[in-house]
């Protein structure tokens, strides 16, 4: 059994929800920190966080609040799971709270829009060494809405320091939720980001009505590319081998939970990429992670060619299917290349 620690989890959408519940059900202290007032009310009051997990009943343990100073106070881990695109602005808050060193723990997937930055490179540059113990990335094939009903589940704690990655796999082991250790923190937080766009690509061929074959094509090749890319900033290749790598693109280029493969499934059958993210209410991190990666391989001079057709679909407006034939009709080549 684990002391009791006290953790403030930041985003009270569907994966901060069943990550809380999670650690209220390991017997610990958790407050759930979210930015609508009334959302919290409904956690404290009715047990609830029904846009996010409709069928769930929360455990009475689980506190939330929407100050960000109470979240914090005593709190000894700090776990953020907000979209990408508000981690900066967050972690500056925390920063101007903290008056102590916490451990500082993420779970969101994505890379920053114009620094192309990983999350605890963003983390790292705001939150200053006196106020954090170390960073961890817990990340790996997880749908918050089989999470939540204890359906079996493992990912991977990932961090340079060796300790503070098992110290985050003991607070969140249990008999449902199984965690391993990873010090390439670079290739779980890139295989997890990354995925996320093969999903869109998967979803979109489910969309236009291809098959199986298409859709193991693409989640090998794009893990191929997912890796070139990887192996271009030192990951480790055996990373993307792992829970963060093939494990995390199959639960989402697979699954209906996936709000990128949705998104992509809607793209391909010809809705507007405004109205689905619209109607959608989560957020769908693979379309601006498209950009980032985008730009990225660009930088690096990575061949990414799936990563590339989504861009042109999504950012310049090509059609889906012209896309795909330019894909297919590429000059032919080794596999291993
Ligand atoms: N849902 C899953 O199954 C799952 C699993 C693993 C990882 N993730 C990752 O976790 C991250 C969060 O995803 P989610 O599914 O919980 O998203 P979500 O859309 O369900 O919820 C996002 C939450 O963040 C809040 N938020 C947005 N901007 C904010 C801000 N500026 N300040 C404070 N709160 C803000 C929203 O109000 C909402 O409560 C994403 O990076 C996602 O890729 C999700
Ligand atoms: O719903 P998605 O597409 O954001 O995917 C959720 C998780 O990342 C799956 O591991």
């Amino acid at each position: 059994m684990n002391p009791i620690k006290k953790t403030a989890v930041l985003g009270a959408g569907s994966w901060g929800t069943a990550l809380a519940k999670v650690l209220v059900e390991n017997g610990q202290e958790v407050c759930l920190w979210g930015n609508h007032p009334e959302q919290a009310a409904e956690i404290n009051e009715q047990h609830t966080n029904k846009k996010y997990l409709p069928d769930v009943q929360l455990p009475k343990k689980l506190k939330s609040t929407n100050d960000l100073s109470d979240a914090l106070s005593q709190a000894d881990t700090v776990l953020f799971v907000i979209p990408t695109k508000a981690m900066r602005e967050v972690a500056q808050k925390v920063t101007a709270i903290l008056e102590k060193p916490v451990l500082i723990v993420h779970a969101s997937k994505g890379l920053e829009q114009g620094t192309h930055k990983r999350i605890s490179e963003i983390l790292a540059e705001e939150i200053p060494e006196e106020k954090r113990k170390a960073i961890v990335a817990l990340s790996g094939p997880s749908h918050a809405e089989e999470v939540a009903v204890q359906d079996l589940t493992s990912i991977t704690a990932a961090s340079e320091n060796k300790m503070a990655a098992e110290d985050v796999q003991a607070l969140f082991m249990n008999d449902y939720f199984r965690i391993y250790t990873n010090e390439d923190i670079i290739g779980v937080e890139l295989g997890a980001a990354l995925k996320n766009i093969i999903a869109v690509g998967a979803g979109a061929l489910v969309g236009l009505g291809y098959g199986d074959n298409a859709k193991a094509a693409l989640m090998t090749r794009g893990l191929a590319e997912i890796s070139r890319l990887g192996a271009a900033f030192g990951a480790d290749p055996l990373t993307f081998l792992g829970l963060s790598g093939v494990g995390d693109l199959i639960v989402t280029c697979t699954s209906v939970h996936s709000r990128n493969w949705r998104a992509g499934k809607m793209l391909g059958e010809g809705k507007k990429l405004d109205d689905i993210l619209e109607n959608m209410g989560m957020v769908v991190e693979g379309i601006a992670t498209t950009k980032a990666a985008y730009e990225l391989a660009d930088l690096k001079n990575v061949e990414m060619p799936i990563t590339t057709a989504i861009y042109d679909v999504i950012y310049k407006h090509e059609d889906v299917r012209e896309v795909i034939m330019k894909l297919m009709n590429r000059v032919g080549k080794n596999e291993n290349d």
